[in-house]
């Protein structure tokens, strides 16, 4: 029995966690947008008595050090002992796909192409001639479907010939003759002397194969990243005691090619990889002349449309909420119902004593208070699965994209992570990975929290039903849209003050639409919705108990009253937010325990009232606090302060310093409060109270 390591890379979007997924049987998220994976995820098969390690690397176009998820793949390949890379292709955009295979030819990887979306490319009327390819690669090519296993077999049996008798992907990679002879290596495999380059034309070469500990990784490829500038690889041969010769080499070199070319040696070296993948093409794929537009472009010229993209935007995220809380009521009213029979037979058998006031108020009335909104949560984010999965959502981004960059001169690389955080901020945070400039980064983590995520839902839920009845999903798609247009502000008044310079721009691949699939959809909804009960049973369980015990203590007040401790951290909280419209201890309460979870507002409104108002609803008991005006000011405060201790906690994480949590707290804390206040505010000018 083997072991052999493979590693799943490619360009975002390919299909190569399906791949791994099929393989392993393991059930990693895929989505039909490009880079949802960040990370690499491990899983084995056993295959004809091998065992197989599979590892499914993040997405990336090319291996520069411009960002972690290219940086996490490069180094998979370099550093760690695989046998095996299979680069997963996506054959309807071939030559797109294999400029990032070019790439590690260059590393000289034991290769083999998986080509997957062949239906695609068949649909575009391209034939690829796989053997072809593989014969002008050098590398075997395998055709398969990466959602059905086609062809998989196929791909198993060659992985494990190539992993006993590697292939030097690099010999049939040509970059002309100019850069051939100043980057051919002196010495073949076997440390024969490869007779035929002139002297002192790959003399960079020579100077990188003087230090032994260079040469982990193919000399070439060392050459060509520090013509591209590359900042690690440039690091380490400064490290190295030859780096004053291999500097000299380089720069001579460099202005070798100026003089010859006229061109930094970046694009020299870009246009090479191109030349070859155009010869490539040439030779083994039959297409058309002329691309007749795909279905998805004939999608596109009215979803991505510069005046059509953002009505149709706020069309479908009307109708996601119209659905959703339709649909929900009913099954909500079922849930309510089941936990006030739950709590009425708790207080009949035990009676009222500190027992039963934990199990009710605490338990039934923290927990239970949220997972009411239960219906309500899985619709949305059943909805935003077929979303999701059709390829709406990257056009949503694109669309955003467009308004962004214009008007705030944001990354376009922002706005996954910025449709991402409808969901939940936490991955959309680890999103921003994707993202070359620091600068860009940290910005778009401090908006990300701006998206309303799912967690603010159930405080939605609560106040729309309370306040407005009539108008539920209108009111939460206004606060939907309150929080992008928040953002887009914030976000310009941050990048005019502190994050000035241009931002690269970025054109963002839109994936092609597909039918989603029942059980994927299925699969996705649960997988978030999970994600809830699990966080009602943990963090909003704690946090509900806490509730509980401070609304208890000091010993003998009336449960939730203004004399507990809760009541008089309220008191003294309440004035700070008199200003926005709702100065009672209740909600300043509710929104300090927030700070935790947003579900902790709904389950602390919920273990108060409860009991005080004895079956009159928690509805009613609001419209003693609130108006529908002060209720609005709320839910704005609720959408825009401090997310959640997890996502600050994941800005500490991700960016090693406790310096951009803090900033993080801060804007976010001021925006409410000043959106809030202007809510209020202007509402009363307006005679709206
Ligand atoms: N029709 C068809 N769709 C596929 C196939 N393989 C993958 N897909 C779809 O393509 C989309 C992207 O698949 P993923 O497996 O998430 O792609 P990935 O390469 O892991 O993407 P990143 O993690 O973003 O780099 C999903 O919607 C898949 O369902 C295939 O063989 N046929
Ligand atoms: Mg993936």
């Amino acid at each position: 029995m083997e072991n052999i390591k493979i590693g799943l890379a490619g360009n975002p979007n390919v299909g190569k966690t399906t791949l791994f997924n099929y393989l392993t049987g393991m059930r990693q998220h895929v989505g039909n947008w490009p880079g949802k994976t960040v990370e690499k995820a491990e899983g084995h098969l056993n295959y004809k008595g091998d065992k197989v390690e599979v590892i499914d690397l993040p997405g990336n176009y090319a291996l520069t050090a411009h960002s972690i998820e290219e940086i996490i793949s490069r180094d998979f390949i370099v550093d760690e002992s695989s046998d095996v890379i299979v680069n997963v292709v996506d054959a309807s955009n071939l030559e797109r796909n294999l400029y990032l295979t070019t790439q590690m030819m260059e590393l000289g990887a034991n290769l083999i192409i998986a080509l997957n979306m062949n239906k695609f490319a068949k649909n575009k009327e391209h034939n690829i001639n796989s053997k072809e390819l593989s014969k002008l690669l050098g590398i075997p090519v395998i055709e398969i479907e990466a959602i059905d296993g086609t062809g998989v077999d196929s791909l198993l049996d060659e992985i494990k010939k190539v992993s006993s008798n590697s292939i030097d992907s690099s010999k049939k990679l040509v970059y002309g003759k100019e850069l051939t002879l100043h980057l051919t290596e002196s010495y073949d495999d076997d440390g024969k002397e490869l007779l035929e380059i002139p002297e002192k034309h790959n003399s960079i070469i020579q100077a990188i194969e003087k230090d032994k500990n260079l040469l982990d990784v193919p000399a070439t490829w060392t050459a060509i990243k520090l013509l591209e500038n590359d900042k690690i690889v440039t690091e380490k041969v400064k490290a190295s005691p030859e780096f004053r010769n291999i500097f000299k080499e380089l720069d001579s070199l460099e202005k070798h090619l100026k003089d010859v070319f006229g061109e930094d040696p970046e694009e020299i070296i870009a246009n090479y990889r191109y030349a070859f993948i155009d010869g490539l093409i040439k030779e083994s794929v039959d297409k058309p002349d002329f691309e007749k537009p795909t279905t998805s472009d004939k999608i596109d010229k009215y979803v991505t449309n510069r005046l059509l993209g953002i009505p149709i935007f706020i069309a479908i995220m009307w109708l996601t909420f119209q659905i959703t809380f339709t649909v929900a009521e009913p099954f909500q009213g079922l849930i309510e119902e089941g936990f006030t029979v739950l709590g009425d037979f708790l207080l009949s058998t035990l009676g009222e004593n500190i027992v039963s006031s934990f199990l009710v108020d605490g338990i039934i009335g923290g927990v239970g208070g949220v997972l009411v909104f239960l219906p309500v949560i899985f619709l949305m984010f059943l909805m935003i699965s077929i979303l999701e999965d059709s390829g709406y959502l990257a056009r949503a981004a694109f669309v955003m994209d467009k308004v962004m960059h214009k008007a705030v001169g944001l990354h376009g690389k922002a706005f996954i992570p910025m449709i991402l955080g409808f969901g939940c901020g936490v991955p959309a945070v680890m999103a921003t990975r994707t993202m070359e400039h620091e600068r860009d980064r940290l910005l778009t983590m401090l908006i990300v929290p701006f998206m309303s995520c799912t967690a603010r839902i159930p405080v939605y839920a609560l106040f729309v039903a309370a306040f407005f009845t009539a108008n539920q999903g209108n009111i939460v798609l206004s606060i939907y849209l309150l929080g992008i247009a928040v953002a887009i502000i914030v976000a310009a008044i941050l990048k005019k003050a502190f994050f000035k310079g241009i931002t690269s721009p970025f054109v963002m691949e839109l994936p092609t639409y597909k039918v989603p699939s029942v059980k994927g959809v299925l699969i996705h909804t649960w997988e978030k919705g999970y994600g809830f009960i699990r966080k009602a049973g943990t963090i909003i369980l704690l946090l509900s108990i806490l509730v509980w015990a401070l609304g208890s203590l000091p010993a003998g007040v009336d449960y939730g009253t203004q004399e507990s401790y809760l009541g008089q951290i309220g008191t003294v909280a309440a004035p700070v937010f008199a200003p926005l419209g709702f100065g009672d201890w209740q909600p300043a309460v509710a929104l300090i325990v927030g700070i935790g979870a947003k579900e902790v507002v709904v389950s602390t409104f919920s273990s108060l009232f409860e009991v005080s108002e004895e079956g009159e609803g928690i509805s009613n008991a609001l419209k003693t606090l609130f108006t529908p005006l002060t209720a609005y000011a709320f839910m704005a405060f609720v959408l825009l302060y401090v997310p959640c201790f997890a996502f600050v906690g994941t800005i500490k994480s991700e960016t090693n310093s406790w310096k951009w949590p803090g900033v993080l707290v801060l804007v976010t804390f001021v925006t409410a409060y000043v959106v809030s206040f202007l809510i209020y505010q202007g509402g009363l000018l307006l005679g709206l109270a």
